[in-house]
């Protein structure tokens, strides 16, 4: 299967869905057969140093350092304009860093074209939902599992043995991935068509596809209802859970309090804090910051 020519992914808004299907752990193991499943939280996976990033004379990033360990849920917070997003695109080169390093597993980041670092095992997602939209929902997520595969592009033209084994695979492993997200039933709509509690989910189970050692989340929430986040609070689990370590950027505090194992704090792109949620919480550098942002519906900044 592959992308239609010309297509870029489009943002894409529609209503909100009924409550998704509930996760099933058999599944995970069928998504991820070769992955240790319940890791424990262990080693730097990630390590960001002193990262910086300038736009003209406004420093967006300042200094930035901490790590990511295997296996955890990392909360990335902060006011609006604390730099939050900077720091990923940064870290998965939408943008350039002016200063300092990220690297993952001992591999530097900074300065590696996107589809490098995907290739290293950094996925993402994005506040404003970039799908294909006139795809369906198993071809959107076959793109993300073709970034994985190693047929050469003859072999796919003239659809070589190897070619036809990974297009099988690939459905069946798309599939998988739509059950593990909680939206198989919907395989077959066009992703524009999908409500938009579903296209969010659609965008993790692509991101999930090719096969990342650590998922940034940025903004999964927004525009949910209460009910769908703690759904998506599930999911975020059930994907630590099954072997991945998450970055988590999240203005929902009740959501981010309650998924995540360490959370860093930014505020004018710089680290004000770190540490774990119930430390944050009560930080008053964290309380002084957040005193006059609004706050969401059921969240408590
Ligand atoms: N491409 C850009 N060009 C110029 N300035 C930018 C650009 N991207 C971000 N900025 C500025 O950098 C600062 C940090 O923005 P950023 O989007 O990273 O913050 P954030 O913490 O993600 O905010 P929010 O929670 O509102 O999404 C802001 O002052 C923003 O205006």
């Amino acid at each position: 299967m592959s992308t239609p020519a010309g297509e870029t992914p489009e943002e894409i808004t529609t209503e909100h869905p009924d409550a998704p299907p509930s996760l099933d752990s058999e599944v995970a193991q069928v998504v991820a057969p070769d992955r240790d499943i319940e890791v424990a939280v262990g080693d730097n996976l990630v390590e960001i140093r002193d990262l910086t990033v300038t736009f003209g004379g406004l420093t967006a990033l300042d200094n930035v350092t901490f790590d990511i360990k295997r296996g955890e849920i990392l909360g990335l917070i902060g006011p609006n304009g604390a730099g939050k997003t900077t720091c990923f695109n940064a870290m998965t080169g939408v943008y350039k860093p002016s200063g300092g390093s990220v690297q993952l597993e001992g591999h530097t980041l900074n300065g590696r074209k996107q589809h490098v670092i995907t290739r290293l095992g950094l996925a993402r997602t994005f506040q404003n939902i970039r799908l294909f939209g006139q795809m369906t929902a198993l071809e959107n997520v076959v793109v993300g599992l073709d970034a994985r595969h190693k047929t050469s592009v003859p072999g796919a033209i003239f659809r070589s043995p190897r070619h036809r084994r990974e297009e099988k695979s690939s459905i069946e492993h798309g599939m998988a991935l739509l059950d593990f997200v909680g939206i198989a039933d919907k395989a077959q709509e066009l992703a524009r068509n999908l409500p938009y509690g579903y296209q969010r989910r659609l965008e993790i189970a692509r991101a999930l596809a090719t096969e990342p050692k650590l998922l940034c989340l940025d903004e999964p929430a927004a525009g949910f209802n209460p009910a769908e986040k703690d759904e998506l609070m599930q999911l975020i689990r059930t994907i630590r859970d099954d072997g991945y370590t998450v970055l988590l950027i999240e203005h929902d505090m009740r959501l981010v309090m309650g998924v995540t194992d360490r959370i860093v704090v930014l505020e004018f792109g710089k680290k004000i804090a770190e540490g774990t949620p119930s430390e944050i919480r009560e930080d008053p550098k964290v309380i002084a910051a957040y005193l006059g942002e609004e706050t969401d519906d059921d969240g408590a900044a």
